[in-house]
């Protein structure tokens, strides 16, 4: 049976809502779409699109109104994406659907409507109070990441035994790795044993502790970040831990940004979403690319069948 799948609208200035209705007839193959947007909401961005809204277009009416600006950063744009959102995981949690997908946020605008959440991840883990996971990639290669959004400045703060431990031990529960997963090291070579930092001391003493738990190899010693990536270490790795945003999602976006999709875990609704933003430059241009909106579907219904 076809899932029903709730889609978050995302920031009606960018681009989410044109891959939403490019590629309805496609997703509708494999699950049963509610979108979480009101119907005039729709109308002025299918006129503005140029692109009918399909008759079985199922709405979930999300509240609001305001005048759609593609490509302007606005508080009203980000305050109806994050109600969409909401609504979203209100269907989830209630069990209506099986399964939310995403439609990219702008930070920005959240900021600007004075959302205190950076991004979904944030808002999902105090919903559900549970440690979320952010995880990005596609079959070739997935990323984790232990810290994300966050200013650089604060990322070795965030550096805790306690912490780190469980956060390995919460992703191995929710992956069961086949291969060994690399994790890198924070500092430039790793620190060269304490030559340049020394939080690679801490992510020792979480690998050791956790692979001594799990009876088995899970984790890598922290590798080099500059060659964890290079192609004969990807040969020996699918799972990546990065320790911070841009260490794991700059190789992931150079090599697969097209393909590649966005999975929360460790919470207990299943979340996708595609792993590009609202892509302002392009919005309302009929230029998007929706292999990673396609791809996020295609996962969030095969975890509907786990
Ligand atoms: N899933 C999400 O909600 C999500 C993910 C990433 C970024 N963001 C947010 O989106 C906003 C804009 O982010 P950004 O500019 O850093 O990244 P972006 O992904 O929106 O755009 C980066 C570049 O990639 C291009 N691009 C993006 N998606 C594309 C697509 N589907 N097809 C073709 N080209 C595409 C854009 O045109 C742009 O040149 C920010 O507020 C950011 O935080 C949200
Ligand atoms: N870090 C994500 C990326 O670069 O694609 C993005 O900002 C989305 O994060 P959320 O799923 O938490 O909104």
């Amino acid at each position: 049976m076809k899932p029903h799948v709730a889609i978050s609208i995302g920031d009606l200035n960018g681009v989410g809502i044109e891959l939403a209705l490019r590629k309805h007839k496609k997703i509708k193959e494999w699950c049963k779409p509610i979108y979480c947007i009101n119907k005039e909401m729709l109308s002025q961005a299918s006129a503005l699109l140029n692109l009918k809204i399909p008759t079985d277009f199922k709405l979930f009416a999300t509240k609001g109104e305001f005048v759609i600006e593609p490509g302007i950063v606005d508080a009203k744009a980000g305050q109806y994406s994050f109600d969409s959102f909401n609504d979203a995981i209100k269907l989830t949690e209630d069990g209506i659907t099986k399964a939310m997908v995403t439609l990219p946020i702008n930070k920005e605008a959240w900021s600007k409507a004075g959302i205190d959440f950076k991004g979904h991840t944030e808002v999902l883990r105090k919903h559900f109070k549970k440690d979320a996971i952010m995880m990005l990639g596609c079959s070739k290669m997935f990323v984790a990441l232990y810290t994300e959004h966050m200013a650089l400045k604060n990322v070795a703060k965030q550096f805790n035994l306690k912490q780190l431990t469980q956060f390995l031990l919460d992703f191995h529960k929710c992956i069961h790795p086949k291969s060994k997963v690399a994790v890198l090291g924070l500092n430039p070579h790793a620190s060269d044993n304490g030559v340049l930092g020394n939080e690679e001391e801490l992510i020792i003493q979480a690998v050791n502790q956790v692979n001594k738990k799990l009876k088995k190899e899970v984790f890598t010693q922290p590798m080099v970040p500059d060659t964890a990536f290079t192609k004969f270490n990807r040969k020996n790795h699918t799972y990546y831990i990065a320790m911070y945003h841009d260490q794991g999602l700059i190789p992931l976006k150079a090599l697969y940004f097209e393909q590649s999709i966005n999975v929360s875990l460790n919470l207990p609704v299943i979340r996708t979403s595609v792993d590009h933003g609202t892509a302002f430059d392009i919005a309302y241009k009929k230029q998007a690319n929706a292999k990673s909106y396609l791809n996020a579907i295609k996962e969030a219904v095969r975890l509907t069948h786990k």
